[in-house]
């Protein structure tokens, strides 16, 4: 059994769902559960049919249509009988979705979030299935909800593994193509949907593959594997043929976007090599992230994370930061719901750079101004190097404006005024 993950970029256009059938006959697996996320961009575009929900109700409708249109339009390029069923399988879930925003009462943002965004997931894969029956690729649809079951953390809820594992054997057939959803789970009291935070159908598969002591998961992207350093921001980059497992973990934490963070730690537990690999060209090696060397080629590597914010905080009496109000300080960011990406202190100042997810950021100060002198700089970069030469370091920050700098024996992390 292997598992292959398709991300949105894949799935963006009729020509990208035409690639999954080319992938699919190229690599010519028969016991395989293939993971699918929403097609390109629609998780935004849910996320604003919620913005609209709770705020500006006039343009619900529209933002309704913009996914309705979306869908339809890839469905019309790929069935050419406008009489095939899945036509009313994206009207009907469209519909669900109307309803359901028409009917709730709830003002619980976080639940209603997850019952919205899940659309994308179920309209991909239900035009993913059925495209692949209609070309002659024998699959099994799955509703990922009756598997992966979840606290109720809505969001980015929290997988009970014990049943999961156990719904899992009893769900997927060994012999068999699976199509199901990724990011998506049920919480199990009311099995309502929950998400498994953004850009996690990599752990969906990683979820998958450990539940299923897969042979292997392969994550197809629209870059050759993982690079040494982020293509949208560097110019050269190198391919990575192999990394460790613990190497791996450590560049999806600093922010390589390419491995979602959580998908690595299920995998190592029981040796489960991930392949990265390119949709655009299947039997190309990849990255292979499993046991063995750190790095193949050993080489530096270049992480970004843009729009962080730093914070600064002093006691307004000049006193010691101590343990007793640093703690209250990470009181605050669990609050808030704020990641903490990097930390600093002296002896009356204490740094910290966050990632402001859920746009908190004025409830947080305002709590902070409580008891603190407080200064912040918003849309900060934090670039990580790992195993950098100083010359690398100082090309890099070249004419730029270095407000915090840590330096530990791999890892040498800058957060950049850009
Ligand atoms: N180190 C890296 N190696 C490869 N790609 C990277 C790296 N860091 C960031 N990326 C970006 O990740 C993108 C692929 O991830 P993503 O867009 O999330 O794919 P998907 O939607 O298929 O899950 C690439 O197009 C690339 O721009
Ligand atoms: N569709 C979800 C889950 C996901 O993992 O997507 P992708 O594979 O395109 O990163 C998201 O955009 O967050």
């Amino acid at each position: 059994m292997k598992i292959f993950k398709f991300g949105g970029a894949s799935v963006k256009d009729a020509e990208g769902v035409k690639n999954v059938v080319t992938v699919l006959n190229k690599t010519n697996e028969s016991e395989l559960v293939v993971v699918i996320s929403a097609m390109g961009k629609m998780t935004n575009a849910l996320e604003e049919v919620v913005t609209h929900y709770f705020g500006d109700a006039s343009d619900l409708e529209a933002a309704i249509s913009n996914v309705y249109e979306y869908h339809h339009n890839i469905v019309s390029e790929l069935f050419s009988q406008p009489s095939h069923e899945v036509f009313s399988v994206v009207k009907d879930l469209v519909s669900e979705m109307k309803t359901f925003l028409k009917t709730t009462k709830s003002k619980h943002h976080a639940y209603v979030y997850d019952q919205v965004v899940g659309f994308g997931e179920l309209l991909s894969t239900n035009i993913v299935s059925a495209y692949l029956s209609e070309t002659g690729i024998k699959n099994t649809f799955l509703d990922v909800r009756t598997c992966i079951k979840t606290d109720a953390n809505y969001r980015d809820a929290r997988v009970d593994w014990e049943t999961t594992q156990q719904k899992i054997k009893e769900h997927v057939g060994l012999k068999q193509i699976t199509v199901t959803q990724g990011f998506l789970g049920a919480e199990d009291t009311n099995n309502f949907t929950t998400t498994l935070g953004r850009e996690g159908s990599d752990y969906t598969a990683a979820i998958f593959g450990y539940c299923l002591d897969a042979e292997s998961v392969t994550i197809w992207k629209d870059v050759p594997g993982v690079l040494n350093a982020d293509p949208r921001y560097f110019s050269k980059t190198q391919l990575l043929n192999h990394i460790s497992y613990r190497e791996a973990i450590e560049l999806a934490f600093y922010g390589a976007s390419v491995i979602h963070p959580k998908t690595l730690q299920p995998l190592q537990r029981k040796e489960i090599p991930l392949f990265v690999k390119s949709f655009l060209d299947p039997l190309a090696p990849g990255t292979c992230v499993g046991k063995g060397v750190t790095l193949d080629p050993a080489t530096s590597c270049f992480i970004l994370k843009k729009n962080q914010t730093l914070i600064s905080l002093s006691s307004l009496d000049f006193s010691f930061m101590m343990e007793d109000n640093i703690s209250e300080v990470f009181q605050l960011f669990h609050t808030f719901k704020m990641k903490v990406e990097l930390i600093q202190n002296s002896a009356i100042s204490f740094s910290v750079c966050i990632d402001n997810k859920f746009n908190n950021l004025e409830a947080l100060l305002a709590k902070l101004r409580e008891n603190f002198r407080v200064q912040w700089n918003e849309g900060v970069t934090i670039y990580t190097v790992r195993h950098s030469k100083p010359s690398e370091i100082k090309a890099l920050t070249k004419d730029k404006k270095v407000l915090l700098k840590q330096e530990s024996r791999e890892t040498v992390q800058l957060v950049i005024m850009e």
